[in-house]
Order: structure tokens, then sequence, then C-alpha cells
């Protein structure tokens, strides 16, 4: 039995990816703060909902899906009711394994994940860390929950702030750059739809091309700018407002707010 608590947007995603990858409703339960929450998730998906308490005693899994600052209450919650053993997979941002440990009690294997949205179409990025008493069988139970609903792969726990900027936050960089060149559409005169069509397709063929070709993403680039052409006189604007560094700023800023995180 696997419990989902706090099944927010992110842990709603996860629960349809794994009901569509087979699970029976039977095997799935969820919490919520809200009653009307809690009413749509069952009529939406026949799971049970239960309280935190009830799904620490009963789920074998509990997925700790709350925002980070919700997650000391949670924990403060859940303390009494975690029987050893239990295998807690922790979604939020900048909660160290160790802050988990440390309020459910030593001994409790912790597997921290982050993932991204695209759990919703089974193309997420989720990376996962072993807690201290967490080992092997443990990381695999995570795959496995994980791998319907998109690639996983294993980090060291050191490297999950800048994971969590880097792919966690990652699909809201792409959608602001899509938003920018519709915007850049506008001004050149084109409407709307049009300009959306037009940068979505360039977005899908680009990112399939990343994923399916193997090229190098620096030879892909290559490969459309024509020397003397018009993708060179964008680029060279692109360079001249500093948008590389730009990128590096703004993706360590991310990681630096997720050390922040845990002290709330
Ligand atoms: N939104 C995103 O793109 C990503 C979010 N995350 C992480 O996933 C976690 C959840 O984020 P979202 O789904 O975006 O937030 P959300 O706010 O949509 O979901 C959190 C849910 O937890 C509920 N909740 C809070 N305290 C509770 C409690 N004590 N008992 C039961 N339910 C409780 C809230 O009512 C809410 O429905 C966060 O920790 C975030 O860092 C990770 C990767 C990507
Ligand atoms: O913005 C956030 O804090 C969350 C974590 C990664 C993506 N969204």
């Amino acid at each position: 039995m696997i419990a989902i608590l706090g099944a927010g947007k992110m842990g709603e995603a996860l629960l349809s990816g794994v009901l569509r990858a087979g699970r029976r409703p039977s095997e799935l339960m969820a919490t919520a703060r809200r009653e009307e929450r809690g009413a749509l998730l069952r009529e939406r998906y026949g799971i049970e909902i239960v309280t935190n308490a009830e799904a620490a005693r009963t789920a074998d899994t509990l997925v700790l899906a709350v925002k980070p600052q919700d997650m000391g209450a949670l924990l403060d919650e859940l303390a009494a009711h975690v029987p050893a053993g239990r295998l807690v997979i922790s979604m939020a941002a900048g909660i160290p394994t160790g802050f988990i440990e440390d309020r459910l009690g030593e001994g409790v294997p912790v597997v921290r994940v982050m993932s991204n949205t695209p759990v919703h179409v089974d193309e997420a990025m989720s990376v996962i860390s072993a807690g201290s008493h967490a080992g092997e069988e443990h990381l695999k139970q995570a795959e496995e929950l994980l791998s319907p609903v998109g690639k996983v792969l294993r980090i060291p726990e050191s490297l999950q702030d800048g994971a969590t900027a880097l792919s966690g936050s990652g699909p809201a960089y792409f959608y602001y750059l899509v938003e920018a060149m519709v915007d850049a559409g506008i001004l050149l005169g084109m409407p709307r739809a049009a300009a959306l069509e037009m940068v979505i397709q360039s977005a899908v063929g680009a990112a399939v091309m990343l994923r399916d070709s193997g090229e190098h993403p620096v030879l892909l680039r290559e490969a459309v700018t024509s020397p003397g052409g018009t993708t060179i006189a964008a680029i060279r604007e692109l360079e001249k407002h500093g948008v590389r560094a730009a990128v590096l700023e703004a993706i360590e800023a991310a990681r630096n707010r997720g050390r922040e995180l845990a002290g709330g």
C-alpha cells in the first residue's frame, strides 16, 4: 500500500501516473488538508482518503508531497505513528533526509526525490538519493514507483538542491522562453495563436531531436546556424545581452534558495 501525504499538484500527478501504470486504486491512499480536496480525489481516482496518522500506520510506503514549509508540521503529526521499517519518500524541495530522520526517529529509511511536472505526461525527470538508513532495496522501490512516469536517476544527496534548480524547476525555464518567443512573434505582427503554434512545434521538434538524435546540443545548434544567415544575427543579440550568464546565475540562485528552504 502506497500513501500520498498532501496530494496537491505533484502528489496528484504522481497518483494519477501510478494508476495509469496499472496499480489498482485499492493499493493507494492519500491525505489532504481540506475535506473538499479529499472528496475530489476520492471521486476522481476511487482511492481511499485517510488521515495522516492512519496512512502512517497502514501504508508500507509514505510519499510526502507537502510544501517544504509544511514539512515540519506534517512530520510532527506523523512521528508517533510511523512503525519501524516504513519507507518514507520525500518529494519536497530543499528538505534533507536528515531533517526527516531526526523527526521520525532513528532508523527510518528515507529516499529523497526531486521530480518535475512532466509527471503528468509520463516524461518526468526524477532524481533520487538515499538517506542514511535507506539501502539498495529502498532505492529500487522508489525507482519502481517513479519509472512509469518518466526517467529516474540516482545522485548523491549533496547534489539534490542543484537538481531541484536544474530539472525540478527546469520546465518553468522552457515555458518562460516559449512565452518570450511568442511575444517576439507578436512584435513581428503574427497572430498570437499562430505564434504559439510555431513556437510550441519548434520546441517539441527540438526536444525530440535532442533526446533521439544522440547529437550534442552545440552541433544541433550549429546545424541551424547558416554562415551570414538569420540565426547568427539572433545569437549575437543573445550573447550581447548576457543570456548564458543569466541562465547560470538564475539556476545558481534557485539552488541557493533550495538550501534555505529547510529553515522555513
Ligand atoms: N510544483 C513543482 O513543479 C514541483 C514541486 N515539488 C515539490 O513537491 C511538493 C509539493 O508541491 P506542489 O504539489 O506544487 O504543492 P501543492 O501546494 O499543490 O501541494 C501540497 C498539498 O499538501 C497539502 N498539505 C499541506 N499540509 C498538509 C498536511 N499536514 N496534511 C495533508 N495535506 C497537507 C496542501 O493542502 C496541498 O494540497 C513541494 O515540496 C515541492 O517542493 C517538486 C518538484 C516540482
Ligand atoms: O519552485 C519550487 O520550489 C518547486 C521545486 C521545484 C519546482 N518547483
